[in-house]
C-alpha cells in the first residue's frame, strides 16, 4: 500500500473551498487558483469544488507518470541477461539463502556427503585396473578377496548415490521453504500485495511465489552440490591424470574443457530469455484455470463452455509455443554438452598414448601396462566428466537463470515500493478524515473526482452516491489510504478507518476468526468469544445461518465452503459483524449492503450507528440515507455537492 499518498498537514494549513450553508454546488472559476477559494464560513468548513488551475493539474500528473516509469526501469525493466544484472541477482538469492543457518548446514552435509561419495566412487571406478592386473597375472589367491571388496565397494557407492539424492531433494525443499518464506514476509505486509498487484508491472507475482521459487530451488540445489564440489575433485583428479600421464594430460583435457565452455556459454544464451517466457506462459495459464473455476457457476448458467474453451485453448497454445520454444533452444546446448561428453572418453585415450608412444612405459610388461591404461582411463575420463559435469550445470543454470530473473524482479519491485517515502501510520487528526483539493484519478490517469475539499468528522456520517463508474469506489479508495489522489492531500488514521468492499471477503477459517478477521487490527490482538459472537450473529441477522452451518464458533471450513454455503447477502451481513466487533472510528462501506434486503439493510445500518461508528458509505439505496448526516454526490464529470 502506498502509504505516502498522503502528505502531513496540519488542520490550520487548509485552505478550504466555501461551502454554504445549504451547500455549495461545483463552480469552476477559471483564471484563479485554488488558494483564491476563499475562506470556509464560520458554520461549516468544508465543501467541494472543482479544480481550476488544470494546466497545474495536468504538470503534476506528468511527473506521477514518469515516476512510475522510473519505477518499472528500476523494479522489472532489467530481465533475463546474462550478464553482471543476472550474477547479482543471483547474488542476492543466494544472500537470503545464506542468512538462513539451516541452508548453509544442509549444503555442508551435502558437500561433505559428495566428497564421502566421491572417495567410494574412486574405489570402484579403480577396480577394473586391479581385475586387470589379478587376471593378467592368474592370481587365484587374490580373485576372492578383490571380488569381495568389488561388492561392497559398489554396495557403498549404491547407498552414497540414494543418500546423496535424499540430501539434495531436502536442501531443495529448505530453500523453498526460506525463499517462499522471505518473499512473503516483504509481500504480504504494509499494502504492498495490493501496491504490486494493482501496479500491474508484475506479471503473476502468485505464480512466481508458488511455482517459480520451487522449480528454482530444486535446480539450484543439485546444480550448487556439483559447483561446490567440482574444483575439489577437479583438482584431485588433476594431480592423478599428471602422476600418470604427464603434463600433457592435464593440459589436453583443459584446452579441451576450455573449447566446451565457450560453446557451451554461446548456445546457453537464448534459453534463459525462453524459460522466463515460458514461466510468464505459464502463469497466464495457470490464471485462466483459476478464473474458470471461480465463475463456474455464471459459466454454467451462461453455457459459456465452448467461449471459455477456445479461451483456455488459446492460453494453452501459449503455454506450448513457449515450451516449444525452450525445448527448440534446448537442441544447440544438448547438442553441445553430448559431443562434449562423448568426446571426453576419446580424449582419455590420446592422454595415455602420448606418454605411451613416447616410450615412457616401454619397462612395462604388457598385464602392467593394460592395467596402467585402465586406471589411466578412469582418471582423464574421470576429470573430462567432471568437467562436463560442470558444463552440463550450464543447461540447468539456463533454467534457473530464468527463475532467478522472475523471483528477483519481484523482490525489485518490492524494493522500489520500499524506496516510496511512506507516510506516518498515525498521519491526521485523530476523529476525522479529511481532504484538501483532492483530484482522485484511476492508476491510468482517468480523473474521477477534480477539486474536492471535505472533512468528515466522527459522528457524522457521509453518504456517497453517484450514477456507476462516477468514482464513488475510487474516492473511497483515495479517502482511506489505497490510492494516492493524484493532487491535494487526504489527512486520516489508518487506525481508526476500517474498510468493506462490496464483495465480502472470507479466508479459510472458522466463524469465530470470519468475525475477527483480520485477528491484529490498529495494533491490536483480538479474538471474539462466544458470548461476542452469539450477540454479534443476533445484531446483522445471522443466527440462522450460524445453526445450519452446524452452530460451531470452530469449526474450520474452506474460503470455497464460505463462499457456497453463505448467500451474498449473509456474508455481506458476516462481513458487517466484522465491523462491529473491532469497533472502528469510521467504517467505510462500499455498497456493503448491496444485497441486503430493505430490512436487513435497515438494520445492520442501524447497529453500526448505534455502535458509535462513523460511516463513510457508498450506497444506491435510497434507505441508507436515514442513517447518514451528510451526503456528497458525485456528478459523474469529475464535479460533486455536498450537503
Ligand atoms: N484499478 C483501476 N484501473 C483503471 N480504471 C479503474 C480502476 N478502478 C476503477 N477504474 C475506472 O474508474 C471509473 C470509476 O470506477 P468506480 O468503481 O470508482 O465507480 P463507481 O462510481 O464506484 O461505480 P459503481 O456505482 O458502478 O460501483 C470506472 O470507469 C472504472 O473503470
Amino acid at each position: 500500500m502506498n502509504t505516502n499518498y498522503f502528505t502531513r498537514k496540519h488542520s490550520e494549513e487548509f485552505e478550504l473551498p466555501i461551502s454554504q450553508t445549504g451547500g455549495v454546488s461545483n463552480s469552476r472559476r477559471s483564471g484563479s487558483s485554488s488558494r483564491d477559494w476563499g475562506r470556509p464560513s464560520s458554520d461549516s468548513d468544508d465543501g467541494c469544488a472543482l479544480l481550476v488551475n488544470s494546466t497545474a493539474g495536468a504538470a503534476s500528473y506528468e511527473s506521477l507518470d514518469i515516476e512510475s516509469h522510473k519505477a518499472e526501469k528500476g523494479g522489472s525493466g532489467k530481465q533475463f541477461t546474462m550478464g553482471a544484472v543476472l550474477v547479482g541477482r543471483m547474488r542476492r538469492v543466494w544472500q537470503v539463502l545464506s542468512e538462513r543457518s539451516r541452508i548453509g548446514l544442509w549444503s555442508l552435509g551435502l558437500v561433505l556427503g559428495k566428497l564421502a561419495a566421491e572417495v567410494v566412487y574412486y574405489y570402484a571406478g579403480i577396480m577394473p585396473s586391479e581385475f586387470y592386473r589379478v587376471l593378467g597375472e592368474r592370481d587365484q589367491g587374490a580373485f576372492g578377496p578383490l571380488l569381495a571388496r568389488c561388492v561392497g565397494v559398489v554396495a557403498l557407492a549404491g547407498m552414497s548415490k540414494a543418500g546423496l539424492e535424499y540430501a539434495s531433494g531436502m536442501l531443495g525443499v529448505a530453500m523453498r521453504r526460506e525463499l517462499t518464506r522471505y518473499t512473503h514476509s516483504r509481500y504480504l505486509q504494509g499494502g504492498r500485495l495490493y501496491a504490486v498487484v494493482s501496479g500491474g508491472r508484475i506479471d503473476n507475482p502468485d505464480q512466481r511465489i508458488a511455482q517459480d521459487v520451487e522449480r528454482l530451488a530444486r535446480s539450484a540445489a543439485e546444480v550448487l552440490t556439483e559447483v561446490l564440489i567440482a574444483p575439489l575433485l577437479i583438482g584431485y583428479y588433476t594431480v592423478k591424470c599428471w602422476m600418470i600421464s604427464g603434463v600433457f594430460g592435464p593440459l589436453a583435457i583443459y584446452g579441451y574443457f576450455v573449447v566446451g565452455a565457450i560453446a557451451t556459454r554461446w548456445a546457453m544464451a537464448p534459453i534463459m530469455r525462453q524459460v522466463y517466457r515460458q514461466e510468464q506462459a505459464e502463469g497466464d495459464f495457470r490464471f485462466a484455470q483459476v478464473r474458470v473455476r471461480e465463475f463456474a457457476e455464471a459459466i454454467a448458467f451462461y453455457g459459456g463452455e465452448a467461449t471459455e474453451r477456445k479461451q483456455a485453448d488459446v492460453a494453452l497454445e501459449q503455454v506450448v509455443k513457449a515450451q516449444q520454444r525452450v525445448v527448440g533452444r534446448q537442441l544447440g546446448l544438448g547438442l553441445v554438452t553430448q559431443v562434449f561428453a562423448y568426446l571426453g572418453s576419446t580424449v582419455s585415450y590420446v592422454v595415455i598414448g602420448i606418454p605411451i608412444f613416447m616410450g615412457i612405459y616401454d619397462d612395462k610388461s604388457g598385464t602392467e601396462l593394460s592395467s596402467l591404461i585402465s586406471l589411466s582411463a578412469f582418471v582423464s575420463i574421470y576429470l573430462v566428466f567432471r568437467f562436463s559435469s560442470v558444463i552440463e550445470q550450464s543447461k540447468r543454470l539456463a533454467d534457473v537463470g530464468g527463475y532467478v530473473t522472475r523471483i528477483v524482479q519481484l523482490w525489485e519491485e518490492l524494493d522500489v515500493l520500499d524506496a516510496e517515502p511512506q507516510s506516518e501510520p498515525d498521519a491526521g487528526i485523530a476523529g476525522q478524515i479529511s481532504a484538501v483539493d483532492m483530484t482522485v484519478a484511476t492508476p491510468t490517469g482517468k480523473r474521477l473526482v477534480v477539486g474536492l475539499s471535505l472533512r468528515v468528522k466522527q459522528g457524522q456520517s457521509l453518504l456517497i452516491t453517484g450514477p456507476n463508474g462516477a468514482g464513488k469506489t475510487s474516492l473511497l479508495r483515495t479517502l482511506c489510504g489505497l490510492w494516492r489522489p493524484l493532487q491535494g492531500t487526504v489527512q486520516m488514521r489508518r487506525d481508526e478507518v476500517f474498510f468493506l468492499p462490496q464483495t465480502p471477503y472470507l479466508p479459510h477459517g472458522s466463524l469465530r476468526e470470519q468475525i475477527s478477521y483480520p485477528g491484529v487490527w490498529a495494533g491490536k490482538h483480538r479474538k471474539c468469544s462466544d458470548a461476542q459472537a452469539v450477540q454479534l450473529l443476533q445484531l446483522v441477522g445471522l443466527e440462522q445461518a450460524a445453526r445450519r452451518m452446524g452452530g460451531s464458533l470452530d469449526m474450520q471450513r474452506s474460503a470455497l465452503e464460505w463462499q457456497q454455503r453463505l448467500s451474498p447477502g449473509e456474508q455481506q451481513r458476516l462481513a458487517v459483524a466484522r465491523v462491529l466487533f473491532w469497533q472502528p472510528t469510521f467504517a467505510a462501506l462500499d455498497e456493503s449492503t448491496s444485497a441486503l434486503d430493505a430490512a436487513g439493510e435497515a438494520a445492520v445500518y442501524g447497529a453500526l450507528v448505534a455502535a458509535g461508528i462513523t460511516l463513510v458509505s457508498v450506497s444506491h439505496h435510497a434507505g441508507a440515507a436515514e442513517f447518514h448526516q451528510r451526503r456528497l454526490a458525485l456528478d459523474g464529470q469529475g464535479g460533486c455537492t455536498l450537503w
